[in-house]
């Protein structure tokens, strides 16, 4: 009996000192303020349920700076968007921990020398290399239109046909996508194809969440046998032979056979990437289902895109079959760019997070002097932003036309960056946001499309901390192709 009375007393000791060293925090002087929260799970329960809804009645509480805890893990969140500049630029606040614990974690790999890796691949995404990537990237666009047209028989229709709207994107936007990353390779080898790696990385990315913060793979038999399926990949020298294969991914497979790197880290390192432009599918089934809910969008949209087809018809010679567009056209539609911006601010998941290497001065725009501590994360999160009545008038509505010729104010002061979904570092942005600008003129130029009766779906916000929301279900749609249309391409 004595003896249970003190194991009993050392394991009532042993837990309130773990509670004071890893949950309790006495507030230090010049620190955030701290929300109250559980004793034992922080802010993760309200965070959870509604992770904007929760930072902006803590926001309206405390101010635009504070500390949250979620379970164990503290994390000082700013929300004045006059700020970022700041916090992007301070080097204090580091990334490599964050892109290391992800390949860690989740796709079990670590990459040797990656400052230098990513940065020198990232050139591979801009500028020249992004036109000769976008030219692939449309070729393929246009082959899937024609296969999702067909009947079942093979014979090109112009029958109503009725998918589900992310099945349709799968096999259009998402195949181009594979395919200009990938290169095609061999058509009769069976492995690493496009649908299949689309249906396991559909699943996979259920576990995101999990597997980030640490939770090993194996808890999850459904994501073992999605990564068995992902990793099932060519090897290295099988890709390098590709003519087709994305200089991003020839830059990186190289830089890392010169680091002595596995083959398993180098599909570990390929399926980072395809992660990375997952967000591009995700992006481009939001862009297309708000279409499809806002009829009047929709013809917005239409009515700039057939408006510049007709007038690069009427320069073109009687044989010329293509419409070529050049990225300087495409960055001049400003519905199109709005429509993509509104979708960012309505979709995106994002936090902007940063591990704090030493306790840091963080000046706030407005002058205001705060101490982050050593060891916490600090984060801006886009979509606390992006729902700021003050910065966007009515938040919850899409309005397409939102961004056209628009500038957005909070504290009476211009927001630089009224749309953060891609946080400071994404090297992809610009071939993100033109990859999905084509996909959508391309298909609205191609297809009737609409959302079949009682179709509907919304972001699902269980996954807050993804870059794209995705759907809470799938809708489906009814889709034919336009007459009289001519093959658009991208110069
Ligand atoms: C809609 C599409 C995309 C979204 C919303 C998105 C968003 C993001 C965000 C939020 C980050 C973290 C940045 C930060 O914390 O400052 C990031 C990092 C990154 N993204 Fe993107 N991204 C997208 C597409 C792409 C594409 C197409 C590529 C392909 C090149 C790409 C490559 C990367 C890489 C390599 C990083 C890590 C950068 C580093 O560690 O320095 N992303 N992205």
């Amino acid at each position: 009996m004595v003896a249970l009375t003190v194991y009993l007393a050392i394991a009532v000791a042993l837990c309130v000192a773990a509670y004071f060293k890893f949950l309790f925090r006495k507030r230090r002087e010049n620190e955030p303020p701290i929300p109250t929260g559980h004793w034992f799970w922080g802010n993760g329960e309200e965070f959870s349920k509604n992770a904007v809804k929760f930072l902006h009645s803590t926001q309206k509480k405390i101010g635009d700076i504070f500390t949250i805890r979620l379970f164990n893990q503290h994390m000082t969140v700013i929300l004045d968007p006059h700020s970022y500049e700041k916090f992007v630029k301070e080097r204090n606040f580091d990334f490599d921990k964050i892109q290391k614990q992800v390949n860690h974690n989740v796709f079990s790999f670590e990459l040797v020398n990656a400052r230098k890796m990513l940065k020198e691949a990232g050139k591979t995404v801009r500028g020249p290399y992004l036109n000769k990537g976008m030219a692939q990237f449309s070729n393929y666009l246009n082959e899937t239109f024609t296969e999702v047209t067909q009947s079942s028989t093979g014979e090109h229709t112009d029958e109503w046909k009725t998918a589900g709207l992310r099945s349709f994107n799968s096999q259009t936007l998402f195949a181009s996508l594979f395919y200009t990353i990938f290169g095609k390779g061999d058509a009769s080898d069976a492995r690493f194809k496009p649908l299949s790696v689309y249906k396991n990385f559909d699943t996979f990315h259920k576990y995101f969440n999990f597997l980030w913060l640490g939770m090993p793979v194996k808890l999850f038999p459904k994501a073992v046998k999605a990564l068995e399926g992902l990793c099932n990949q060519p090897t290295s020298a099988e890709l390098l032979q590709r003519d087709d294969l994305s200089e991003y991914l020839r830059f990186s497979t190289n830089f890392m056979l010169e680091h002595n790197q596995t083959e398993q880290d180098i599909i570990g390192h390929n399926l980072v990437y395809l992660h990375v432009n997952y967000n591009t599918f995700r992006l481009a089934f939001w862009s297309l289902y708000k279409l499809l809910e806002n009829r009047e969008a929709l013809e917005g949209l239409r009515k700039e895109i057939d408006e510049v087809v007709r007038c690069k018809r009427a320069e073109m010679d009687d044989d010329d079959e293509e419409i070529v567009f050049s990225m300087e056209e495409i960055d001049s539609l400003k519905v199109l760019d709005s429509v993509v911006n509104e979708t960012l601010r309505v979709s995106s998941g994002v936090f902007v997070v940063r591990s704090v290497l030493e306790d840091t001065e963080f000046q706030m725009e407005n002058g205001q002097n705060f101490t982050v501590r050593k060891g916490d994360k600090v984060a801006m999160y886009p979509p606390a932003m992006h729902k700021d009545p003050e910065i966007f008038e009515n938040p919850d509505e899409y309005k397409y036309d939102r961004f056209v010729d628009a500038k957005f104010y909070k504290y009476g002061k211009e927001v630089k960056n009224p749309v953060m979904a891609f946080g400071a570092l994404c090297p992809g942005k610009k071939y993100a946001i033109v990859q999905s600008k084509w996909f959508l003129l391309s298909s609205m130029y191609s297809f009737d499309m609409e959302l079949c009766d009682g179709e509907s779906t919304q972001p699902d916000i269980n996954y807050y901390g993804h870059e794209i929301l995705p759907p809470t279900k799938e809708v489906q749609i009814r889709y034919k192709l336009r007459q009289n249309i001519e093959k658009l391409s991208f110069l």
